[in-house]
């Protein structure tokens, strides 16, 4: 019995591609993703995959629900491609397991502790909810009448998928397109030095996975989704997923200027001695932020280690139990970690300019 992963490599292989990769649980947690399967000098192809078994969507500014939408026309249109595209189908997340701002149960909300992140998110899913119940007719007459049997989780999970699966590419005409990649979109995210791997489309249409640096069989490979992903908010939101930096980043909302949306205009840089956030009313605001926390550093850190007996209070009697409420309290934790870290530097700066 060959798993649904080495189908859709052998798939791709009879497509005409090429897939130096494996895919494989890369953490404790079971997360999927791939690794270099023999080593590899720098600017090796790691993955070559014909422009035909690529789907292409809409266009950059069109929304996931949208591009869902366009999703569903296509495979209901075209039952031999939509046919013949079973094995990358098959590769997907089933429905339940992908978690971003269209599929996040709104009941743990509050254990990330931080309000401006939970209205985006209910937002957000009120909007896919939205198309779905016809509330869009500009982007679909009647979902359940053009599309039945599809239920709701179906839609908002083929979205989120579709969300945080898709990438940016432009098309032979230059007009930026959201395209999905087979076993390209099985890569995870790594940014700064971490990462990899660079995709780029070629002249004839075809997409290429190739090495950023000199690779180790075993290593795991990774692209960087988008640079607006740094921050744990953001990576969070869109991606459902967060990172332990080194050192912590502040969340984009926590520096003066930073949204969910955009990278941030200021940076922790900006904290160290002479940066243009060294001042006493800055330390201030970020001192107030921490000291609004229901629970502290420590606190958020017994309740992952498990400790929950006398630490269920801390949560309204409720103790953490699953992946996604971990990541909740794990995500306010690291938050709190980047605030201590960068009002330490912050005191220090301020020390040497002796406003301190
Ligand atoms: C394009 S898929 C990558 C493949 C995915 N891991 C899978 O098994 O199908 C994107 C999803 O992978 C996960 N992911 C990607 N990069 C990650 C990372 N650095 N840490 C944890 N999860 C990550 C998130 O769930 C994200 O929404």
């Amino acid at each position: 019995s060959i798993t649904a992963e080495e189908k859709l490599i052998r798939w791709i292989r009879r497509c005409g591609g090429t897939v130096d990769l494996e895919i494989t649980n890369v953490s404790d947690e079971g997360l999927r993703g791939a690794v270099a399967v023999r080593d590899m000098n720098k600017s090796q192809i790691a993955v070559h995959l014909p422009a035909h078994i690529a789907v292409e969507l809409g266009e950059g500014h069109v929304t996931s629900e949208e591009n869902t939408v366009k999703l569903f026309r296509l495979k209901k249109e075209n039952s031999a491609w939509n046919e013949s595209m079973l094995p990358y189908w098959e590769s997907l997340p089933q429905a339940g397991t992908s978690m971003t701002k269209q599929t996040y149960p709104a009941e743990p909300l509050d254990l990330l502790q931080d309000r401006i992140l939970e209205a985006s998110i209910v937002v957000h899913s009120a909007y896919t909810k939205n198309v779905y119940d016809g509330g869009k007719p500009a982007l679909i007459e009647s979902f359940q009448e053009e599309f039945p049997g599809v239920s709701y989780v179906d839609f908002s999970h083929i979205t989120s998928v579709v969300a945080s699966y898709a990438f940016l590419f432009p098309n032979e005409e230059g007009v930026a397109k959201r395209m999905l990649l087979p076993v390209m979109d099985m890569l995870n995210h790594a940014d700064g030095t971490e990462h990899n791997l660079e995709i780029m489309q070629a002249d004839n249409g075809d997409f290429y996975a190739y090495t950023l640096r000199d690779i180790d069989k075993g290593e795991e490979l990774f692209h960087e989704y988008n640079t607006g992903i740094r921050r744990n908010d953001q990576s969070l939101f869109h991606y459902g997923f967060i990172r332990e930096h080194d050192p912590p980043r502040l969340i984009a909302q926590d520096l003066p200027a930073g949204n969910l949306y955009e990278p941030a205009a200021y940076s922790e840089e900006d904290y160290e001695f002479g940066g243009r956030l060294v001042n006493k009313a800055e330390l201030a605001r970020l001192e107030a932020i921490l000291s609004s926390f229901p629970t502290t550093e420590a606190e958020d850190a017994k309740l992952l280690e498990g400790k929950n007996g006398g630490w269920a209070g801390l949560l309204g009697g409720r103790s953490i139990q699953t992946p996604l409420e971990r990541m909740f309290v794990k995500y306010r934790m690291l938050r709190k970690r980047a605030l201590t870290e960068v009002i330490q530097k912050l005191k220090d700066a301020l020390v040497i300019t002796k406003e301190l």
